[in-house]
This record gives structure tokens, sequence and C-alpha cells, in this order.
């Protein structure tokens, strides 16, 4: 981990220092906001940005919002200035640490800081069966396109191949085509040169440049524009990049991933996309099946997404009932692991103090029919597909059920800190692990289905529902964004270009840590 200190930080660099190197961190600084801006700016891979409050913090993490630098800010000052440290927070800062520093404090924010999870739950052997694909094209330089549905985790497992490559100790950078507006993107990618255009005031390394000796995911790559594509594959083809404004090609290695849930063959028949660059990403394909394809991976995320958010809401972590697996496996996901993701979260937050149960499982859009109760012949959970007369659906469930029994006893004597068995399952591994496969207890009469409740926003615009949707969703999260696009399940971009749209039309958008005692 890469931690870059700005400013003094009240005569503690040195105790500061100290304790992420003792994390094995290794420590830059940059004794002014300016200093540290061009730090980040020459491309140094930089994991947290440690700042002094008593520095223009609202100007470092304005600046490298501006500059779509993507790196946390922690503010950093003495213990008893209660202002500061408010003021950081709400100038965008991630977290404030006390001074003097402790180490058990800062390893535990920078953990939970720097921490994307990134851990790959899965337990269906379609998925298993993607994974070993992955593993087996990942020790190659080859270029890869990973296709799938929005949401079924196509950049968690860009991650994956980059952890399973020959450059896994090297940088993963990620670049979103679709969030980056075309003008944008291509400095973005290649970088630009001091005075390159207005506005440059600096020389920026670009991501290809960033990503030297690693892997590039190009996300969404189906949103760039044609011209930027012909840059691209001659940047591809020629190992080389040119800054905007540079004079001299810069030479380059990095992998190329690719995602799309666009049907690329169809951009490229109806001339969006260039043909060769298609077959130059796509030397192989993974397609990543949708959540609906391997219902076996359905209650082992179910269980992971809860555990992360009772951590992340300081929630006690209760175990999910039997009925509520059995309504999360008759939903029909059209927004993938993602809709799953936001449903558990809001399930944990809505949840009663003893289990999660289908009451707390609220859903949007159409549920599927529920899995008709079926006498599934016991069987162990197979290594791949095996030939079976119960559906994906019914055969999840009924495995699921067996786990919940133990779920079922537990949560009439559950207590917070005996945290339920949880069912078997692989994190980033080929597992195949199996579980009892009786059905007796399944009971699809219970399924309840969802009623749309929408007659009273009858006579209202979509935009207007939407715009006070958000805005009580920022104020039940007291402001926090990160945990409100989460809820919402949109990006992070998509809800700060809202609340900025919103703030410029006049209205009060809560502020980072509004309504928190
Ligand atoms: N197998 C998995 N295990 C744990 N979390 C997962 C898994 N698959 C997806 N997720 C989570 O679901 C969310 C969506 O995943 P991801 O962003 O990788 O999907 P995507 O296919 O790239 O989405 P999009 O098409 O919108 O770009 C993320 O929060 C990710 O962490």
């Amino acid at each position: 981990m890469q931690v870059l200190i700005v400013g003094g930080l009240g005569g503690q660099i040195g105790a500061a220092s100290k304790i992420a190197m003792a994390r094995g961190a290794s420590v830059q600084l940059a004794e002014s906001v300016t200093t540290a801006l061009n730090i980040l700016r020459a491309g140094n891979r930089i994991d947290v940005v440690m700042a002094d409050i008593t520095l223009d913090v609202a100007a470092l993490i304005d600046a490298i919002s501006q500059e779509r630098i993507n790196v946390p800010v922690v503010a950093c000052g003495v213990g008893n200035d209660v202002n500061g440290a408010v003021n950081a927070i709400k100038a965008g800062a991630q977290e404030f640490i006390p001074l003097p520093p402790e180490a058990d404090l800062i390893a535990a924010i920078f953990e939970a800081v720097t921490e994307e999870s990134h851990a790959l739950i899965h337990r269906d052997p379609k998925m298993a069966e993607t994974l070993r694909l992955a593993t087996q094209v990942a020790k190659s330089s080859a270029s890869i396109l990973i296709t799938g549905e929005s949401g079924t985790g196509k950049e968690i497992i860009s991650r994956f191949v980059h952890r399973k490559s020959n450059r896994a100790d090297k940088p993963f950078v990620a670049v979103n085509c679709a969030a980056i507006p075309d003008n944008l993107l291509e400095s973005e990618l290649f970088g630009h040169e001091k005075g390159a255009f207005t506005g440059a005031q600096a020389r920026r390394i670009g991501k290809f440049e960033e990503a030297n000796n690693g892997t590039l995911l190009l996300d969404e790559i189906s949103e760039m524009d044609v011209r930027l594509q012909a840059k691209l594959l001659r940047a591809i083809q020629e190992k080389e990049i040119d800054r905007l404004g540079g004079k001299s090609p810069v030479k380059i290695d990095v992998r190329i991933l690719a995602t799309s849930n666009r049907n690329l063959e169809a951009e490229v028949n109806a001339g969006n996309f260039r043909e060769d660059l298609y077959f130059r990403l796509n030397v192989v394909n993974l397609d990543i099946p949708s959540l609906r394809e391997r219902p076996d991976d359905i209650p082992v995320l179910a269980e992971f997404f809860v555990k992360k958010y009772s951590e992340a809401n300081d929630m006690p972590l209760r175990p999910i009932s039997p009925l509520a697996i059995q309504r999360l496996l008759s939903h029909h996901w059209r927004g993938n692991v993602r809709e799953l993701e936001n449903t558990l979260h809001r399930a944990v937050l809505v949840a009663g103090p003893d289990e999660i149960g289908p009451e707390a499982i609220l859903l949007t859009g159409s549920t599927a029919s529920a899995p008709a109760p079926s006498p599934a012949p016991a069987a162990t959970e197979p290594a791949s597909p095996a030939p079976s007369t119960t559906s994906p659906s019914s055969r999840a469930s009924s495995a699921y059920a067996n786990a919940n029994a133990a779920y079922g006893a537990a949560s009439s004597a559950y207590k917070p800190s005996a945290p339920p068995v949880p069912a078997q399952h692989s994190v980033e591994s080929d597992d195949t692990s199996s579980a009892d496969d009786n059905t007796d207890n399944v009971d699809a009469q219970n399924t309840v289905e969802n009623g749309s409740g929408t007659s009273s926003l009858v006579g209202r615009t979509v935009a207007a529902v939407e715009r006070d949707l958000i805005i009580d969703t920022l104020k039940h999260c007291f402001g926090n964004r990160t945990h409100a696009a989460n809820i919402l399940g949109i990006s992070i971009r998509t809800l700060r270009n809202k609340l900025r749209q919103y703030t410029d039309d006049g209205l009060a958008v809560p502020a980072p840590g509004d309504g928190h005692d």
C-alpha cells in the first residue's frame, strides 16, 4: 500500500509513518496541497492520502475530484479539534484520524477506506466453470473481452484475472469509458503535457502509463467514440502512446481487459465499433452468466452481503430466514448481483432484531413465480451441472433450505456474538463445496409477492420522484454519498452529477454528516 502524507500532522509525521510502514505501507511526504497534487498527477500509485486539517483539505479534495484522481483522503488533526474534523468530513474526507495517531485506529481506517471488497463469492457450477476458464487464460498477456449483463460482476472478474496473472504485483488500473465525457477521455487514457489545452496546468500521466507493466481495464468500452477507438487501436498494436501535446511517443507494456454489456459484434455491424479493434480486444471472450442462470450463487452471495452491510452499518449479524431465501430465489434478477447486493443492504437496514425475514426483502420490478414445492431427490451438490429433474432455482432453494434449518434453529437463540454458520461456498477459488439437498422444508406458498404501491405517485414526473427518492435516501444515510449510491443502485458518479444538478436548481442537498448526532 502507498500512503501519501500531506502536511506536518502537528509534528506527528514520524509516528504516523512508522505506523503505516509497520502495516507494510510505503510512505511519501508532501509539504503542501500543491506538491501533493503534483505527486498524484504524475501517476504515482497512491492508495490513500492522509491530509493535515490545518491545510486546505477542501481544495485538495476538490482538485482530486475535478481531475478524477481516484484516491480516498483521510483527514488528520489534533483530537480535540471538533470543528476541523467536521469541516474536513464535510469537504469530502472519508474519515478523521485524531492526532497523536493510534496504531489500531490507523490500521482500521486504512482497511476501511482502501478495502473495496473484491472478494468473489460463488458456489454455482456455472460460475465455477467461468472462473476456471478465467484462471486458465489469466497467465497469458492476451486481451480479454469480458461480456455479460449489467451487474453480473464483470469488473470483479477482471480484478480476479489480474490477480491470477503474472502481473498481479503490478498496477491494476480501471477506466470507466462511459463515465467520462469523450473530450476528457483521451487525456484520461493517454495523459497530457503542460499547456496541451486550456486548463492543462501541469503534465498529467494517463491511465496507460499508470498501468504500465500491469493491467488496464477499459470498462464499458462500447461507449468509446470512434475517433478514440482509432487511437486505442494504435496504442495496443504499437505498444506506445502519445500524450496530448507530447513530442515523442512513450513505450508501454499493458495488458488490456475490456468489458461491455452491449453486444459488441452488433455494434460492429451497426458501424459504431471498429471491427479491427473488436478483434484485438476479443482474443479471449469471458461471458459471465446472469444471476438467473446461476441460482446456487444467490444464497451464498446473500449471506456475504448481509455480513458486509451489517459490519458497514455497525449492526448485529442476523441470520437470513429460509422464507427470505425463498423470496430471493424466486425473483427475476434483472440487475443481477448489483441488484441483489442493494436488496440485501436494504434488508440489513430494515429487518427486525432477530433475523432477516421475507418482509425485509424489498424487491422492485417483477418477481418470478415461486418455485413449486417439489419432492426433489436428496443429492449432494454436483461439481459441475448435473442432469436434474428440478429447475436450477428449486435445486438451489432446496439446498439452501437445509442449510437454513441451522439458521432457523439459530434464529430463536440468536446472539450477536455467535454468528450463524455460513453455507459452504467458495471465495475466489474453484472449491466445489457440497450441501445436502433436501427439499422437505421448502414452503413456496409463503413466498411473498411484491405489491408495486405506486398509485400515490401518479401525476408526478419521473424526474421529481427520482429527485425526492435520492434526497430522502441521502438524508437517511446522513449525507454519506457512498452509502446512498449503494442503496439507490446507481454509481457514485451518477449520484454526484444529480446532486450537482439539484444544487444548481437551488435545492438544499444534505451535506456529508448532516443529521448525525
Ligand atoms: N461474485 C461476486 N461476489 C461478490 N460480489 C460481487 C460478485 N459479483 C458482483 N459483485 C458485486 O456486485 C456489484 C456489481 O459488480 P460489477 O461492478 O463487477 O458488475 P459489472 O458487470 O461490471 O457491472 P456494469 O455492467 O454495471 O459495469 C459490485 O458491488 C460487486 O462487488
